[in-house]
């Protein structure tokens, strides 16, 4: 397998690792990830997380459990465990398929092997597009909003939302950013917040419920947010809190952008209320634990709801910002998002 690196993900000499990302901002610790065991269990932490890194890490596990010299039949049940891992980000799924189809052929360990890292350059590639496509859309000294991780670390490039806002930031637009901290596993607070600085990216850091009274004082221009996976007509799942954030941004009359790849979209899913909803741990909302150990705010036995995505319909969109260009409402009602390549 090449050498292959990027942000949360790497592989040196024929070994996978996984940036911890529930170790940052205050450790960068690389873990080898050699089973599928451990990928699962690095996906289901949120170590690696992302809805394309989440796709192309598994993709790279597989390949690596095929040039260990592992049966096609144990491959194939291997992909079908790594499906299971978490059930909102698409892009696993289709990462998977790929796979799959590449262990078809006669010499799979090498169609495999190269599956995997087409995928991660891929990848790249789509982050480029992507970012090209939303930096045009940003008008000089603009106040823009994110909300949870969309950058390097969710992917193998430059990121979906946070990639825009890096390359308008690197256009010398002379954008600000606020930063929603994302409740409750903090990926805004923890991770764009890290990547922001480690970029130069003006930048100021908000709790979620403080977004709406910046929007009503006229301090945010544009928002983007990335997406786990697209329906065919435009609804898409994103990190909790996503939706509230497009009401608001109706209501205030300004522009709500989902920036994506087209890996993300499922053309086979027809609306959002298609879309599965990962429920995660009461503990997550009871507490935070990081290397910063474990808080514990709420009473122990407190009842707890807490689904890791929200659905944000099409009407609330003002464009999807996709590889291959942006595409508005009446695009994306004509059926825009199914006829994607
Ligand atoms: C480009 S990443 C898309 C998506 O993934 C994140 O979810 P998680 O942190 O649970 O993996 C978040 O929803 C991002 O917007």
């Amino acid at each position: 397998m090449k050498n292959l690196t990027g942000l949360s993900i790497k592989t040196e000499q024929n070994q996978l690792f996984i940036l911890d990302q529930t170790l940052l901002p205050h450790q960068q610790q690389w873990l080898p990830c050699q089973t599928v065991a451990e990928m699962v269990q690095l996906i289901q932490n949120l170590q690696v997380r992302g809805a394309p890194a989440i796709g192309i890490a598994a993709s790279l596990l597989l390949a690596y459990r095929a040039e260990q010299g592992d049966s096609r039949q144990q491959l194939r049940q291997d992909a079908e465990t790594l499906r299971l891992a978490r059930p909102t980000a698409v892009n696993l799924m289709n990462n998977l398929d790929c796979m799959l189809q590449a262990l078809a052929a006669d010499d799979f360990v090498a169609t495999a092997v190269a599956c995997a890292e087409q995928l991660f350059s891929e990848d790249v590639e789509l982050c480029q597009h992507m970012a090209e496509h939303g930096a045009a859309l940003v008008k000089p000294g603009e106040q823009l909003l994110t909300h949870c991780n969309t950058g390097g670390l969710a992917t193998a490039g430059v990121g979906t939302a946070l990639g825009v806002v890096r390359l308008a930031h690197q256009q010398g637009k002379n954008i600000q950013l606020w930063v929603d901290e994302t409740r409750p596993l903090l990926q805004g607070g923890r991770l764009t917040a890290w990547e922001c600085q480690q970029l130069g990216i003006p930048y100021q850091l908000i709790c979620d419920n403080m977004a709406a009274m910046l929007m009503a004082r006229g301090q945010v221009d544009r928002i983007f947010v990335g997406s786990d996976r697209i329906a065919a007509n435009g609804d898409f799942a994103n990190k909790v809190g996503t939706y509230s954030l497009a009401v608001l941004a109706k209501y205030h009359q300004i522009p709500f952008y989902v920036v994506a790849p087209h890996t993300t979209v499922d053309p086979h899913c027809p609306d959002g209320s298609q879309i599965p909803i990962e429920q995660r741990s009461a503990n997550e909302v009871r507490g935070a634990t990081g290397s910063f150990g474990t808080i514990c705010w709420a009473p122990a036995d407190a009842p707890v709801y807490n689904p890791a995505f929200d659905v944000t319909p099409a009407s609330l969109v003002t464009g999807w910002v996709l590889d291959s260009g942006v595409l508005d409402q009446a695009a994306v009602a004509a059926g825009a998002l199914t006829r994607l390549t």
